[in-house]
């Protein structure tokens, strides 16, 4: 099965959590667009999305599932959303796309947070896909040396631009043993907007696609 049709499978085994009358948090990425096509067909039955992305939010208007702001919906009762990597704890890194600080907060205002993925996610230990950081532009040098000081790699994502207007760096050569620990030593550098590790809120269901659907929670 390609890896394509494995997210698809993952994408429409999470449509059995949607229900009538819910505002759907909506990640970002490849796997999340088979998830708001699934979604669809079901623009009636629910209240709207909360979009993580300018790119969800292009598609789910283009299905004619009405988007709304966060800031009327208090907490959210789900949001699905892809990842780059996932460990057995369901800790995740995220923001291959660059959507990670949206993705971040709209995560932390869902009471479940249902992750889908291929099985090319699944890792023992997070670290192997680079740990994206959006920084504020003029902090990109600062937040790299710090970086170096934690012992990672920086590489600037050249040329990315985020929806918030930030920057990228893409942090490789870390085996994360503790994701919490780094999560909190990253934010804690001036410049950083976010880190696409996702310790502290980690996903509560994770679907991993294939012949047989895994829904491990
Ligand atoms: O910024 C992007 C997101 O975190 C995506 O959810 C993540 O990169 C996974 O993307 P995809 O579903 O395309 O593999």
């Amino acid at each position: 099965m390609s890896q394509d049709s494995q997210k698809k499978a993952a994408a429409e085994a999470a449509i059995r959590y949607v229900e009538d009358g819910m505002i759907v948090g909506v990640g970002t990425g490849s796997t999340v667009a088979h998830f708001i096509e699934a979604l669809g067909p079901l623009r009636d039955r629910i209240e709207g999305a909360v979009s993580s992305s300018v790119q969800s939010t292009e598609h789910l208007h283009r299905l004619q599932i009405p988007v709304l702001d966060l800031n009327a919906c208090g907490t959210l009762a789900l949001y699905v959303d892809g990842a780059d990597e996932c460990d057995p704890a369901k800790r995740l890194i995220k923001g291959g796309g660059a959507a990670l600080t949206r993705e971040k907060i709209v995560a932390e205002a869902a009471r479940r947070f249902v992750c889908i993925i291929d099985q090319s996610k699944q890792v023992d230990l997070l670290g192997h896909h680079p740990v994206p950081i959006e920084v504020i532009p003029m902090a990109r040098s600062l937040v790299a040396r710090e970086i170096v000081r934690l012992g990672g790699q920086p590489v600037w994502r050249d040329g990315v631009v985020t929806d918030n207007g930030n920057w990228i760096l893409d942090i490789h050569g870390w085996r994360i043993a503790d994701p919490k620990a780094l999560e909190q030593q990253i934010n804690q550098i001036p410049g950083v907007v976010a880190v696409g590790l996702f310790a502290r809120r980690p996903a509560d269901v994770v679907i991993v696609g294939g012949r047989e659907v895994q829904i491990l929670s």
